[in-house]
């Protein structure tokens, strides 16, 4: 049974790669809002969860849903646009396109979505703004600074007001203070929309922003506790 207070839930999912049980009927549920940081060794499952939970990979068994509508039963199709509508992305690297200026990089889901160009830019400014990247709209990554690059990747992930951010080591090689200002912006910015935020990182600083903290080891959950968060 899903939680009724549940944004995103996971009802015992599995998934193995051959031989490799990498989760092992693992249930969560993550209000609306919270933010979350799941932590564990190397190769403990962090990444198939958070894959699973974006409808990247389908878990062999159990249910994921966003919302209350299904991630894990859906068609690939089906699962695209949600995670198009209803989450953003942010990974190590940023992944932004090296080509594009800061503000077509934000504006880029508002696009595909099919919003027009006047209000995708109108939208991906203000965010800039609102980030405090006001005045590097028309920067390409490369002539960004680490954590300016971040806070594009952050300005990217909400653009679309998401029910949820699921994020991969998202401060990945910045120095401890530039990724405790992205920590910062992150959690400010996802509280600010009302957005469930995940957080996979192997780093105990980054993990100390959330509310809540999960570890998982072997495929499967082993602590789950929520604390007051960093102010
Ligand atoms: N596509 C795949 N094919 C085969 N095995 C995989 C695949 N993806 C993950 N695994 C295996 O599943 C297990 C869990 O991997 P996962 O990447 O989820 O761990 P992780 O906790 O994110 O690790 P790390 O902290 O090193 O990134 C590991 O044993 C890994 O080798």
């Amino acid at each position: 049974m899903t939680n009724s207070n549940s944004m995103l839930s996971a009802r015992s999912i599995s998934k193995s790669f051959g031989d490799v049980h990498a989760l092992v009927d693992v249930s969560l549920d993550i209000p609306a809002g919270q933010s979350v940081s799941i932590m564990g060794p190397s190769g403990s499952g962090k990444s198939t969860l958070l894959h699973c939970l974006a409808g990247i990979l389908k878990p062999d068994r159990g249910d994921i849903s966003l919302g209350g509508d299904p991630v894990s039963l859906s068609s690939d199709a089906a699962r695209s646009r949600l995670r198009l509508d209803r989450m953003g992305f942010v990974f190590q690297d940023g992944q932004l396109l090296p080509e594009l200026p800061a503000v077509e990089n934000v504006a880029l889901p508002l696009l595909l979505q099919g919003r027009s160009r006047t209000e995708a830019f109108g939208r991906a400014t203000e965010w800039l703004g609102r980030l405090g990247l006001a005045g590097l709209e028309r920067r390409r990554p490369g002539q960004l600074s680490g954590g300016q690059a971040h806070r594009v990747a952050i300005a990217r992930a909400l653009v679309g007001s998401p029910a949820v951010v699921l994020a991969d080591e998202p401060t990945g090689a910045l120095d401890q203070a530039t990724g405790a200002e992205v920590m910062r912006v992150l959690t400010a910015a996802a509280k600010g929309v009302g957005a469930s935020l995940v957080v996979v990182t192997h780093d105990a600083k980054v993990a100390a922003w959330c509310e809540r903290h999960i570890e998982i080891v072997d495929g499967q959950v082993l602590t789950d506790f929520a604390r007051i968060a960093a102010a």
